[in-house]
């Protein structure tokens, strides 16, 4: 059966961190603040990059009337290195290719901005599974607001069930608010434990994601 299936990228497709905190890093080495733990910065991930930057402005006590300037350093410092670290999660392109392979229409919906989501797509052979890709500034909003989902499928016009993957609680409540069924990447960015993020179903292996949204399908038939 097919279905129209939505993925977050960030913690979710690929293991990006490296690269965002590096890109903060050099932001804040440019106006000689001290680097932050990279630990801590993945806890700002999840809202998109001027979220991001607010919340480096914040821990590091710097003033919010720099917030510009300085999400578009941190922005700039990122499309010129968003791959030097990132790789994708073990498992992603088989499971992908498994996927379409089912007659799955595939796309991206993340809070990452457009330019630099689709360069990593591309850098790391992912786009091609893809027939579209919003990101955090491809709209006037983005996720959590379902609008931003609802747009991403939207684009794909699907016929038939929806389903959304992601790995935080912005996903989460994105999917909860579109009312499309969320399957949860547990080994990505979250914030808080797995029972307390509401989920349609779990996975932490992508070797298991077919046969979980084969199973999701029969179960929920034309009303997912
Ligand atoms: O850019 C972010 O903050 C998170 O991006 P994501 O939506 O792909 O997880
Ligand atoms: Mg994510």
């Amino acid at each position: 059966m097919s279905a129209t299936i939505m993925f977050d990228l960030d913690g979710t497709l690929v293991d990006s961190l490296p690269d965002i905190a590096a890109a903060a890093n050099r932001m804040l080495q440019d106006v000689r603040v001290a680097a932050l733990p990279q630990d801590i910065i993945k806890t700002f991930v999840g809202n998109g990059l001027p979220k991001l930057v607010e919340r480096v402005i914040h821990h590091c006590d710097l003033p919010m009337s720099d917030h510009a300037d300085l999400t578009a350093r941190t922005l700039a410092h990122y499309n010129a290195a968003s791959c030097d670290q990132t790789v994708v999660y073990p498992g992603v392109p088989q499971a992908l290719g498994r996927l379409r392979g089912m007659g799955c229409v595939l796309g991206v919906c993340t809070n990452k901005p457009e330019t630099p989501a689709r360069h990593v797509l591309e850098a790391l052979n992912l786009a091609h599974y893809f027939d579209c890709v919003l990101g955090g500034d491809s709209l006037n909003t983005r996720k959590p607001d379902p609008g931003h989902l609802e747009a991403s499928f939207a684009a794909v016009s699907p016929a038939g069930p929806r389903l959304f993957v992601g790995d935080s609680e912005v996903d989460a409540e994105t999917a909860r608010r579109a009312q499309v069924p969320f399957l949860l990447f547990t080994r990505g960015y979250r914030k808080t434990p797995i029972d307390q993020i509401p989920h349609t179903t779990r996975y932490d292996d992508w070797d298991s994601l077919p046969t979980l949204v084969t199973e999701l399908l029969h179960l929920k038939g034309e009303a997912v």
